[in-house]
């Protein structure tokens, strides 16, 4: 019997389906709807070597929310000076922190990925968590493929920044645009602006330093350490200066602290322009000159151990606090994967999917 036009037809299209990086077989096709969550951190070097940390600077600091000035006078600084010197540098500083895992800030960012999706299934939820670095791997295309392929058609952002900056979470919202700008099939999208004085982000990291002082006793001072930022990117309007100071007074207020038992610092400047004031390390050496011998820091806009806590606080602002006559300095660590932390980052997601399918095991 000769074969129908039509199904040979039929037949040619689904050959060519099937071969498609985006086939979806027939019951999958069916499993759309479903809601999907991209943790977005900054993203590491892959490895500690010399080319990795290079490949990474250099998509980091070519970023035009990073680095804001004319892409003309930039160029020649950052493939010059930059890359030349600064990779090769960084080296030994990655080395001394890497994990049998690989680099802190991605094992403990894919840890509470990990742990939060478990939490979600647990609570009888249908949500997929993926990990998308803002530079380097796996990137936040990655990310937003992984889902689309698990029929995830509802999408939540949420970058790992409490407290916002046009350098972090704007370059997040810039990147997941430009991924959606490639898609026919776009999903439902939802962005979390920031949560830096959400009470369960305050009361799991007061109650982080609190169990910290519970075992080992308080220190003259608490200093809260936050990343800097350029002085010029908050006079042109960017809140990430408020935003710290208000998650520093909700710390500070959890914790019953008085006014002269803390201090915000800032930290990790970069280039020679003015960044935000005071700078962490001359305001340790001070302390310790004036006779602060005794002091905690705590990094309260990192929600991931990584180089600048790791590296910078526990190694280079205790070696300067030291030498100019502290006698003990402690850090207190990242959120990281505490069991507490990732209760409370399981709700504050929870809260953005409100109204989207969410299927429990029930329905
Ligand atoms: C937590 C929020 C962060 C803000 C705000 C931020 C702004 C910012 N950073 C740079 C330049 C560098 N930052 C580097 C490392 C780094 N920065 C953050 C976070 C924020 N940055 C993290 C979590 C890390 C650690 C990454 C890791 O691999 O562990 C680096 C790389 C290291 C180095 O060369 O010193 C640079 C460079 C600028 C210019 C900026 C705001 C404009
Ligand atoms: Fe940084
Ligand atoms: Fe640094």
């Amino acid at each position: 019997m000769s074969e129908n036009p039509k199904q040979r037809s039929f037949g040619r299209f689904w050959a060519k389906a099937k071969q498609t990086e985006r086939f979806i077989p027939w019951p999958e096709a069916f499993n759309k709807g479903r809601v999907g969550v991209v943790l977005s951190n900054l993203g590491t070097p892959d490895a500690p070597t010399a080319p990795a940390i290079k490949r990474y600077l250099k998509e980091f600091l070519s970023d035009s929310r990073v680095i804001e000035i004319p892409k003309l006078l930039w160029w020649p600084i950052l493939n010059g000076p930059i890359l030349l010197a600064r990779p090769r540098k960084l080296v030994p500083r990655y080395a001394s922190v890497w994990m049998p895992e690989g680099s802190p800030l991605m094992v403990y960012t894919q840890r509470q990925a990990q742990l939060v999706k478990q939490l979600f299934v647990a609570r009888g939820m249908d949500v997929q968590v993926e990990v998308g670095m803002r530079y380097g791997n796996p990137s936040i295309g990655d990310a937003i493929k992984r889902l689309d392929s698990q029929g995830c058609d509802h999408i939540l952002i949420v970058p790992m920044y409490p407290q916002y900056a046009s350098s972090t979470t704007a370059t997040v919202v810039d990147e997941v645009a430009r991924v959606l700008g490639k898609m026919r099939d776009q999903p439902a999208l939802r962005f979390i602006k920031r949560f830096h004085t959400d009470p369960r982000f305050i009361s799991t990291l007061g109650n982080q330093i609190a169990r910290f002082w519970g075992a080992e006793g308080r220190p003259q001072k608490l200093v809260m350490s936050f990343h800097g930022l350029p002085q010029q990117c908050v006079d042109l309007g960017d809140p990430y200066c408020r935003d710290s100071y208000e998650t520093a007074r909700a710390l500070a207020n959890y914790l019953g602290l008085a006014d002269d038992q803390y201090l915000v610092t800032f930290q990790s400047r970069f280039g020679p322009t003015k960044w935000l004031e005071p700078y962490t390390e001359p305001t340790l050496k001070r302390l310790a000159e004036e006779g602060v011998t005794e002091v905690d820091v705590v990094c309260p806009g990192f929600l991931a151990d990584c180089l600048e806590t790791l590296e910078e606080i526990q190694v280079e602002v205790r070696e300067t606090f030291m030498h100019a006559g502290g006698k003990q300095f402690r850090y207190i660590p990242a959120l990281n994967d505490n069991a507490e932390w990732i209760e409370s980052f399981a709700d504050l997601i929870d809260t953005h999917l409100q109204g989207w399918p969410v299927k429990t095991k029930q329905s």
